[in-house]
């Protein structure tokens, strides 16, 4: 077998020219935003002035945060908060971007009409407002701001308790009204030394709502399905088995989970009924969590003594609430958690520099719909992230037509990497050009594969190949595969496998691929065809299984070859496949 490289070098650090990459590789938003060699060569902020973004501020987050965006050059941001959904609506389909707290609705609805949105970020934790598979549809990142408001949030639900068990708040009120004494009658408390608190959800928010407990000499037990022994040891907590174990016998509970189909009304009649006679209920999570029916049925019986809610089913609730006609051991708030100046400089800072890095870098942080990518991991897995575009976009040329998976498999060093992007990029690009209907991005591709009913496939191998690395990408459909493989040399990515014949192929520029019978002459007539339509070759690199059998030629061209020429390729004898791909 034969494998010869004819072609120069690559400079490390060229890319090839459609677009897809360059330099240290950006290719989530590279492959999101489209544009222009020099658009992408350019320096992120470069890029940005040349891009002109527009970003859509929907709620009010901190004037840091606008400030952050507005300072980016390319980026032009409007804050229109409070808008009517139907005003939302109208303007919607100018925005690139669009950052939102949790009033503004982002529904299937919206998303459909936002036809330029590339990312919604939200200045907070829940994402609940955002209907995140309408959005992954769509091929729009959802990102969000987890750590910003955590201790704020910690704080706030840690005084609702307290004021809960104290009945500030309808004391104070007796106090104002002048009702001073019967105010001191009425108002007898309860003491939360050596009580039990249940913690349901035990991330960031619970597990500083625990050690706030903990120096208040309270008992904590805490459910959460992520919550491992060894961390429950570290964080001085008792780890129950279940919503129910941690319910039975708390004297206090406080919630800390998202709100999703299977946490709605996750604190019942039944789960209410199994904590201690007295008990109090303190949410600052999520109003749905509970449902509120029932709770005040509870309370109403004298099972629970009260509540303290900064969230509610409906927001804003209505004025005549049931539980807000309840006397005592009740503390409302106006969702406001997240509410102190700290927490809203935080996360309308961390939203922006999100969003701007998003646009301007392809870096994705805190994204909820899509692997993380941070500068350092978008440097190392840069190449890599190129050679599974590259061979997405071969497969869908040289593959079987509708395949039933994509298998993706890593070897050597690259088998110990965090790679689901690497296996993300080469779906997209095999869909996007399998399908060219310019719907397909990297957001969406996991959908819209299993949409077609291709599966995606991973699986790391750790036995050694004579590359350092290896990434093979296979199409299967029935009993029928076809495989191509890569690896990097230097930094620059190269295809060294197209169906079990070794060739050596750097991914840029235009590509001509023959398959022929191995026997004189063949290689040669496509050259002189090639020159007949003033082609130039550029590169090319050989393969055959065995003498006489299969042949395979890589063809890199100065430009892409049109329907005549491949015709022409396709007709001389002992030719079984031509085709052409830019990359
Ligand atoms: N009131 C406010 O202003 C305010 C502010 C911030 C956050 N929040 C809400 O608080 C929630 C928690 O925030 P966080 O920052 O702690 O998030 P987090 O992701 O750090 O923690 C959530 C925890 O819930 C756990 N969990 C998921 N499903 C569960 C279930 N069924 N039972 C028990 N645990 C479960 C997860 O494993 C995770 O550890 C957010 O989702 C948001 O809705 C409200
Ligand atoms: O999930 C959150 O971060 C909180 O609910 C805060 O919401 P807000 O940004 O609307 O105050």
């Amino acid at each position: 077998m034969q494998t010869q490289d004819q072609g120069g070098e690559e400079e490390p650090g060229d890319g090839p020219v459609s677009g897809i990459r360059l330099l240290d590789s950006r290719p989530a938003a590279a492959e999101i935003l489209g544009g222009t060699l020099a658009y992408w060569r350019a320096d992120p902020y470069e890029r940005l002035a040349m891009a002109n973004f527009r970003v859509l501020v929907s709620d009010p987050i901190s004037d840091k945060g606008v400030e952050a965006l507005a300072a980016a050059p390319g980026i032009e941001v409007d804050v229109h908060t409070g808008l009517p959904p139907e005003e939302f609506l109208k303007i919607i389909g100018d925005y690139d971007a669009l950052v939102v707290r949790s009033q503004t609705k982002v529904t299937a609805e919206v998303l459909a009409a936002a036809t330029k949105l590339k990312a919604v970020g939200r200045a907070g934790v829940g994402v609940d407002n955002i209907d995140r598979q309408a959005a992954t549809d769509h091929g729009v990142i959802v990102m969000n701001t987890p750590t910003g408001n955590t201790i704020s949030t910690a704080e706030h639900a840690f005084t609702l308790m307290l004021s809960c068990a104290r009945n500030i708040g309808p004391a104070h009120a007796g106090v104002l009204a002048g009702d001073f004494k019967a105010a001191r009658k009425a108002f007898q408390g309860i003491e939360l030394n050596g009580k039990r608190l249940a913690v349901i959800g035990m991330g960031r928010i619970g597990s500083e709502f625990a050690k706030r407990a903990q120096a208040f000499n309270m008992e904590v037990v805490a459910y959460d399905p992520f919550l491992t022994e060894s961390r429950a040891r570290e964080l001085k907590v008792t780890l129950a088995e279940s919503p129910d174990a941690a319910l039975n016998g708390a004297d206090v509970v406080t919630l800390h989970v998202p709100l999703t189909e299977s946490t709605q009304h996750l604190l019942n009649e039944q789960r209410l009924a199994l904590m201690n006679p007295g008990a109090i209920v303190v949410n600052c999570a999520r109003g749905g969590l509970i449902d509120e029916a029932a709770l005040k049925a509870a309370i109403d019986s004298g099972h629970i003594a009260g509540c303290a809610l900064d969230v509610f089913e409906v927001e804003p609730p209505p004025a005549d609430h049931p539980l807000f006609s309840l006397g005592k051991h009740v503390t409302f708030t106006p969702h406001l958690g997240a509410s102190t100046n700290e927490a809203q400089e935080n996360v309308g800072i961390e939203v922006a520099i999100q969003i701007r890095d998003f646009l301007a870098t392809g870096e994705i942080r805190n994204a909820i719909n899509m692997p993380s990518l941070d500068a350092t991991a978008l440097r190392e897995l840069g190449p890599y992230l190129d050679l599974a575009a590259a061979l997405g976009a071969l497969l869908a040329k040289l593959g079987p037509d509708n395949a039933d998976s994509l298998r993706v498999s890593y070897h050597g060093d690259l088998a110990g990497k965090d790679t689901g992007l690497v296996s993300r990029t080469a779906l997209y690009r095999l869909l996007e050009q399998s399908r060219q209907d310019g719907q397909v991005n990297l957001v969406n591709a996991p959908a819209v594969a299993k949409a077609m009913g291709l599966d995606l496939v991973e699986s790391t191998i750790n036995a050694q190949t004579e590359f350092n690395d290896l990434l093979v990408v296979e199409l299967r459909k029935g009993d029928q595969k076809f495989r191509i493989a890569g690896t990097i040399i230097g930094r620059s990515p190269r295809i060294v496998e197209i169906d079990r014949l070794f060739v050596d192929v750097p991914i840029t520029g235009h590509l001509l691929i023959v398959r022929n019978d191995d026997r004189p002459g063949i290689v040669g007539a496509v050259g002189t065809l090639l020159g007949q339509h003033g082609q130039n070759i550029a590169n090319l690199s050989l393969g055959r299984d065995k003498s006489g059998g299969n042949a395979l030629s890589v063809i890199e061209l100065d430009a892409p070859a049109d329907g005549d020429l491949m015709s022409a390729i396709r007709a001389i004898p002992g030719v079984t496949l031509a085709t052409g791909v830019s990359l």
